[in-house]
């Protein structure tokens, strides 16, 4: 299968809508490929939080509307990357739209890490609960794949991705407005989960500066064995790869790492 991942530039010159606007012209011209991929907060920029509340929009928002219908036209599967949601009691998530060939709206995940500590995303935002795996059916040739979702410091709790590994996921995808000054961290955490987890990695961030903060761009697609299968560049580009899912099922039997768990152990006894 073939995936781009968008590595789309977030700088306050912008409004959102026209964000939208060229982001949907982008995904139209990736009719061809299997999967697209944006990255998180990409309308509104993940360190906006001033803006977040006046953002805000339900799923099937702006955002959804613009990309959904470019969806469609490409004929493509489009994990959306995320939005500030406005869910029914009010209370702000940062959610991710996983959408189909035909425009519709098949999954959302909630990001379950919110980041800042005592500050920003999380004390503005909600926190997400529960792990979303999407199975991608078999077109053409190709066979089904299934998707485990995760968003940016996400990445950081390898809990969550031996979850979603359980839950049957063989690619991991994680978008993302990664700070530039820790880009050290994204890279070797993508391929630690790739790694440990034995499935690929799509982890696609964001490009410019917003709200001060420089950020990292170095989208990366890591496959099971841990190799680095493309890697952007620091601005807006458009990374393309292609992915043999039967590679995640190969690697886990001839190198059975994960057989080897060792589950329930007795916890360190007490003094
Ligand atoms: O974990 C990090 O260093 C960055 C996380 C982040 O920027 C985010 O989750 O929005």
């Amino acid at each position: 299968m073939r995936a781009s991942l968008l590595q789309i530039a977030v700088d306050p010159d912008e409004s959102a809508d026209s964000r939208r606007r060229r982001v949907a012209a982008l995904v139209r011209e990736r009719r061809g490929v299997d999967l697209v991929v944006l990255p998180e907060l990409w309308p509104v920029g993940a360190f906006a939080y001033e803006s977040f509340a006046a953002e805000a929009e339900p799923v099937q928002g702006p955002t959804f509307a613009a990309v959904s219908a470019a969806a469609r036209d490409a004929a493509v599967w489009l994990h959306a990357g995320s939005v500030v949601e406005r869910a029914a009691d009010g209370r702000l998530y940062n959610t991710s739209l996983v959408i189909s060939p035909a425009g519709e709206l098949v999954r959302t995940y909630r990001k379950i890490h919110r980041f800042g500590f005592d500050k920003g995303e999380a004390t503005l935002m909600a926190a997400g609960d529960a792990l979303v795996t999407v199975e991608l059916p078999a077109s053409g040739a190709g066979p089904s794949v299934t998707l485990g979702l995760a968003t940016c410091y996400d990445l950081r709790f390898p809990e969550l991705f031996r979850g979603l590994t359980d839950a049957g996921a063989e690619l991991l995808v994680v978008p993302a407005g990664w700070p530039e000054r820790r880009r050290a961290h994204w890279t070797l955490l993508a391929r630690a989960r790739a790694v440990e987890n034995q499935a690929y990695v799509l982890a696609c961030a964001t490009a410019g500066t917003h709200a001060g903060v420089e950020q990292s761009g170095h989208s990366l697609v890591v496959d099971p064995w841990g190799e680095v299968l493309a890697e952007a560049g620091p601005g807006e580009e458009v990374l393309t790869v292609e992915l043999d899912p039967a590679t995640v099922a190969t690697t886990r039997e001839r190198f059975p790492v994960l057989r080897d768990r060792r589950l329930g152990l007795a916890p360190p006894a007490g003094l």
